[in-house]
């Protein structure tokens, strides 16, 4: 074979080699093939290793150069550190050099841990790459089969498909196909290509007969020589596309810089309102300044940005490590909000492992669920080799082959196969004349297959009230004859009890043509006069995880809602068996939907049921995702077609299949699912909502060391020289760019909450600074915090014979106790914050219910505290840098309790908080929820009054909530409950 020729050396010799296509891929393709050395069996599999290890990986490499200089550059000028070094410019202007130099060493500490952090989240973005890895189709040693896209060579023959992203440049062999250019050329419109079209002029780009890496195909299906890899590619050599872009700033990110920003200005304000109160106070001008600054070092929340992001990138592992692959961090934030998911059925709720159990036709019901019968009737033999003719699925190939292709057709084929009905795909493809694909709108598919030699016969398989529309015959025992009203009713009949048992139906139809007619070219054509030869009706069990991820999914507050293209009675179903609907659930087809005013739909989507959208299309989608979006909700929808993609894109988080869905879904999606299971969604919002938590968590953390800070200096003002500085400015820095760090790092990941998911959804408005946190933090962790410390202080000073008044500076008698108590003020601090980061591991809870120890993280960063603290009170060289002394046991013993104090006043406060208030649940059944104009009207019956009935108000709280009498709000209940029944009726 062409294919395992070998390459002249000195094109193997090195990485950048012209490779073999770079010379015209519009060659005529004879001539291209043969320079290619391959065929349209494509390559051997052992030359395709070969060649990939000559030109290498398919693969854009990255430009631009380094960034990493600019990006550590960038944290230098942000407005936190430009005030800070202005903070080092005034200390030494006054004088103050020591001070001056720790300033920057801040600085540039700052920027070093916040570049690191950045980087590190970046890099965590980067690395969900290697979940998805990218395939392709390809054809090798005659064979088709999946590889990975950095593994196609130039001269592999690709196989693009309907939703397929085509991952190199490549020249028709065969078959055509629409492609979105959009991502090379900026075409938003698709352009069909095809193997037919030979432009040997003109751009390249416009070229009718060549793909090209980076673009996807939207429609149709085709063979593509590969011509180029990698940087040799038209994507390649336009080296802007290739660059990385930069990375998003999420909502929350911005949120929590504007906050800190907001934080620095209320310093920069405290700061210079000390100075007269300094000045007044007696301090010298040098003093006055050294103090400002010590306020707004004390205020500004340098770490709180880069931990945010390192949190919601440990947030983004965290979901990786499910099976929910996020695209950007700003998904985790929104994950935790989702109000309302919309999810399709097959795959999703259910496994995607179909097959065929019940066959009917005009004969009769034929059970084929366990094993064949040993007498099939004729027309089932008929109906299930025409049903696998109208297929593309190929089955699993030997043992350890693997099937391609949709579920539902490799369901037929095996059906065809359980009845002696099977034909070799190849067989099957080389005898189609004509196909026109399944059309998720028109829900058909068609084929035109020879049979005997010239008779083409037409297949066609769908949806079966779609299928009925072009059907005009039916095939009955004694053959083909016309389709009465009385056989449609029948069908219809079949469907819908086939249906009821949560099975998914197709009907299945022909059409001989005449002998020697062609095939129609036109779809239109094809899909009429069809003869019905029967329905099939396919099992796929619903998956066993997803009822209980539906059933925390309600206790979490969040609604659930089907969007699917099948028949709503078996979505209704299986919808049913996974407990989706428990407040009532309620089926529109598409059809109805598209006769529904968006008023009608927001009140649907309003009522707080569940709502099957069955027979829906992608335009439905993108519909109700917007419906849902304008009345406030965090949506989050799945899909894993090609038109689900605007849908997708729509939602808050469009969430793609790994292994099912399209290439383009998932390049709409916010989120793939690696395992394509409901139940992994569930669990992502389960870690958005924990991570969302976990900043909420440090946030107080580090807010709360501000008042124990502050609070000192303002003492020290208004004592007007009667009482020493209990605190340095070198002191502060130490804490919150030393002691501090690690633990507020912990916190990003703590365990979840007790009651995470039994709480409502956070408001998509809330800021994730809440004024109950600040509350928490400087109101009542802080005041302690202070109180303590203050406390701690005095006590030192006292004992070493301090009385207001008495000097302390260097040289005199009580300095080294006037040190040992600032040092006790310092470490005051250390300890308070330890029991601070013990409180705020819980908001509600107690403790105890997440386990002590069970934050590992946590205790790593306090006995970093601890020895970072015993470092700078026993280490005499650093005794001058911060002004701390030696603390004797009794000192040090002052300090012990304060972790245990500030720790166990806020368990206290929270046990008397959870026996106050009931901590928030989701909602039940919305009371209040608008009402849908219902049948009640003709009655008389207010439909509010209705609605409040059917969500379970009594006849005595509706009489006294409507100012009616007990006896007219019994009838509405009655009534209430009789509709109950019918909606009942509609949706099992
Ligand atoms: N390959 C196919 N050929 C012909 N008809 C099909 C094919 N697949 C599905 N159908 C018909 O179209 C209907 C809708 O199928 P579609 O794949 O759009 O939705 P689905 O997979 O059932 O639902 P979901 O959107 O929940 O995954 C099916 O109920 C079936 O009747």
């Amino acid at each position: 074979m062409a294919g395992t020729e070998q390459l002249p050396p000195q094109q193997a010799s090195t990485d950048s080699a012209e490779q073999p296509g770079s010379p015209d891929p519009r060659e005529p393709l004879s001539v291209l093939l043969r320079d290619m050395r391959t065929s349209p069996q494509g390559l051997a599999a052992r030359e395709a290793a070969r060649r990939l290890t000559v030109y290498g990986p398919n693969t854009l490499a990255r430009r631009g150069g380094r960034r990493w200089p600019r990006e550590l550059a960038q944290q230098f000028t942000q407005p936190l550190a430009l005030l800070l070094a202005l903070a080092a410019v005034l200390a030494a202007a006054t004088g103050a050099l020591a001070l001056a130099l720790a300033i920057l060493a801040v600085i540039v500490l700052n920027a070093l841990l916040a570049f690191a952090q950045e980087q590190q989240a970046e890099r965590a973005v980067e690395a969900l790459a290697a979940f998805l890895p990218d395939r392709a189709a390809a054809v090798r040693g005659g064979v088709r089969q999946e590889v990975e896209a950095t593994a196609l060579v130039p001269g592999d023959v690709l196989v693009v498909e309907e939703g397929s992203r085509i991952c190199a440049d490549a020249r028709l062999l065969s078959g055509g196909v629409e492609v979105d250019l959009s991502a090379l050329t900026g075409e938003s419109v698709p352009v069909f290509r095809s193997a037919d079209f030979v432009d040997s002029s003109g751009p390249l780009l416009q070229a009718r007969e060549l793909l090209f890496t980076g673009t996807t195909c939207t429609g149709g299906q085709a063979r593509a020589v590969v011509t180029a890899t990698g940087m040799h590619t038209e994507l390649g050599r336009i080296a802007a596309l290739s660059q990385r872009t930069q990375r998003e700033e999420s909502p929350l990110e911005h949120q929590v810089k504007r906050v800190a920003r907001l934080i620095a200005v209320i310093a920069v304000g405290v700061g210079v309102a000390f100075v007269p109160l300094g000045l007044a106070s007696g301090l010298s001008l040098t003093a006055t300044v050294a103090f400002a600054i010590g306020l707004l070092v004390a205020n500004v929340p340098e770490g709180l940005l880069p931990t945010v992001t390192l949190a919601l990138a440990s947030g983004v592992r965290a979901l990786a490590r499910r099976g929910a692959v996020v695209k950007r961090l700003s998904a985790v934030e929104t994950l935790g909000s989702t109000r309302v998911v919309c999810t399709d059925k097959t795959g999703t709720l259910t496994e995607n492992r179909m097959r065929v159990t019940t066959v009917w036709t005009p004969g009769g019901e034929c059970d084929l669920g366990d094993a064949v019968p040993a007498a099939v009737p004729e027309q089932v033999h008929l109906l299930a080799a025409a049903a696998a003719a109208c297929t593309t699925a190929t089955p699993a190939a030997g043992p350890d082959g693997h099937p391609t292709g949709d579920p539902t057709e490799l369901a037929l084929i095996d059906l065809a196969a359980r009845l002696g009905e099977q034909r070799p795909p190849e067989e099957r493809d080389r005898q189609r004349r004509a196909m026109f694909r399944f059309d998720p709108r028109i829900k058909l598919m068609t084929t035109a297959d020879a049979e005997n030699g010239d008779a083409v016969v037409l297949h066609t398989k769908g949806a079966p009230e779609e299928l009925l529309v072009h059907a005009d015959a039916v095939l009955d025992r004694g053959g083909e004859r016309p389709l009465t009203s009385a056989d449609r009713a029948e069908v219809f009949r079949t469907v819908g009890s086939l249906a009821q048992r949560g099975l998914r139906v197709l009907a299945v139809a022909r059409r001989r043509l005449a002998p020697g007619q062609s095939p129609p070219g036109g779809r239109e054509d094809a899909e009429q006069h069809l003869c019905l030869l029967g329905l099939v009706a396919m099992a796929d069990p619903a998956r066993p995880e997803v009822a209980h991820a539906i059933e925390l999914a309600h206790r979490a507050g969040i609604t659930v809602h089907v969007v699917t293209g099948d028949n709503g009675l078996t979505a209704a179903a299986i919808a049913a068996r996974v407990g989706i609907g428990h407040r009532g659930m309620r089926i529109v087809t598409g059809t109805e939907l598209e006769a529904m005013s968006e008023p009608e739909l927001d009140i649907l989507l309003a009522r707080g049921e569940e709502v099957i959208f069955a027979r829906s299309s992608p335009e439905a989608k993108l519909r109700i995702a917007d419906a849902l979006r304008a009345a406030g909700n965090t949506v989050a929808m799945t899909g894993d077609g090609v038109n689900d993609a605007p849908a997708l894109r729509r939602a808050d988080i469009g969430i793609a299949m790994g292994r099912s869905g399209t290439d383009v879904a998932r390049e709409a999606a916010t989120m793939v699912l690696t395992d394509d299971n409901f139940a992994t969604i569930i669990a992502a919002v389960e870690a958005g909502r924990r991570t969302y938590d976990n900043i909420r968590k440090f946030i107080v953390y580090i807010f709360t060391h501000a008042v124990p800070e502050v609070v000192p200096f303002l003492v020290f003002a208004l004592a007007g020289g009667m009482i020493p500085l209990p605190l340095t400015v070198m002191q502060i820095l130490a804490i919150d760019l030393g002691t501090d760090t690690l633990p507020a790092l912990a916190l990003g990941r703590e365990r979840a909450e007790p009651g995470l998911m039994d709480r409502p959804p956070r408001p998509r408005s809330e800021g994730v600074i809440q004024p109950v946190m600040l509350a928490r933090a400087w109101g009542f962790l802080g005041l302690i915090s202070t109180a303590l410390v203050m406390g701690g202080y005095f006590l030192t000073l006292s004992r070493g014979g301090w009385h207001p008044g008495d000097p302390t500076g260097a040289g005199t008698a009580l300095h080294l106790t006037y040190q040992q108590a600032t040092t006790v003020t310092w470490l005051g601090i250390v300890a308070c914050q330890i029991g601070t980061a013990f409180a705020v591991r819980t908001e509600h809870a107690s403790l105890r219910s997440l386990g002590v120890f069970s934050n590992h993280y946590l205790l790593g960063g306090i006995a970093f505290s601890l020895t970072f603290a015993a470092a700078l009170i026993y280490l005499p060289p650093l005794h001058s840098v911060f002004g701390t002394a030696a603390l004797t046991p009794l000192q040090l013993a002052t300090v012990l309790p304060f972790p245990f104090v500030v720790w166990g006043a806020d368990e206290l406060r929270r046990a008397l908080l959870r026996r106050h208030t009931s901590p928030p649940t989701a909602p039940r059944p919305a009371p209040t929820a608008p009402a849908l104009p219902e049948p009640a009207a003709d009655t008389g019956h207010h439909p509010l009054a209705v609605l409040l009935a059917r969500h379970g108000w009594s006849a005595r709280q509706l009489s006294r909530a409507l100012g009616v009498s007990e006896h007219a709000a019994a009838g509405i209940v009655a009534h209430a409950r009789r509709i109950g029944a019918e909606h009942g009726r509609r949706a099992p």
